[in-house]
């Protein structure tokens, strides 16, 4: 796709999403890799129901801001994934009802805040990893993102919410409306008595594609 397309291609997703109520007001942020090497992201405070093509935030993997409106105070955290997952080409990064609540627990299993019990969420995700609390904007969740950034699809950042990969905008979304109806159905479920996915199936789930 040309960087005009990706332009285009990121409103319109980026509106669907505020539609479908999975961003509201400036809440969240998304970034995507160009074509030259450098990421497209969405402008700091920006909604994603009225993103503007032209407007979009360009800067290159040390952060320089190349063009467009003044880029997400995450932007920082964005490209600390891209440089260390080679895989990921795009990044959602939203406060969804459902995963904010999730990472609002106490006692969440860092490793992996929703325990398996659908085969779509080992698919699409594998495991989820809790960040821990730190303001948004401070660099330090860029650190701690890097750290895991090799192993993981997606991250919790606690107190506050998901953010998600993918092989570009489409997969990355995807794979965020999946994460976010994994979170609703595990508070949905919570006290009841879950038939957890077993070692055995949630192996015979990787490594399958989606
Ligand atoms: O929670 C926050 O403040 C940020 O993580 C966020 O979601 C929106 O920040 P901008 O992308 O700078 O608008
Ligand atoms: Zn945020």
């Amino acid at each position: 796709m040309t960087e005009q397309q990706l332009r285009e291609q990121m409103v319109t997703l980026a509106r669907s999403m505020f539609e479908r109520g999975y961003a509201t007001g400036g809440a969240g942020n998304l970034s995507l890799k160009l074509p030259n090497g450098h990421f497209l992201a969405t402008p700091t405070g920006s909604s994603f129901g009225r993103l503007d093509a032209e407007r979009l935030s360009v800067v290159d993997i040390d952060g320089n801001h190349i063009s467009g409106d003044r880029p997400s105070k995450e932007v920082a955290f964005h490209l600390a994934i891209y440089r260390n997952n080679s895989e990921c080409n795009a990044i959602v990064h939203l406060h969804s009802t459902y995963l904010t609540a999730l990472s609002c627990l106490e006692g969440l299993d860092t490793d992996n805040a929703i325990k398996p019990f659908t085969p779509y969420f080992v698919m699409r995700i594998g495991k989820l990893p809790v960040i821990p609390y730190l303001r948004p904007g401070d660099p330090r969740i860029a650190e701690e993102l890097a750290k895991r950034a090799a192993d993981y699809r997606a991250f919790l950042l606690a107190n506050h919410g998901p953010v998600v990969t993918g092989s570009d905008l489409i997969d990355a979304i995807d794979n965020a409306e999946e994460l976010e109806e994994t979170a609703k159905l595990a508070l949905m479920l919570d006290g009841k008595s879950i038939r957890y996915l077993s070692d055995e199936e949630i192996t015979d789930l990787q490594g399958r594609g989606k």
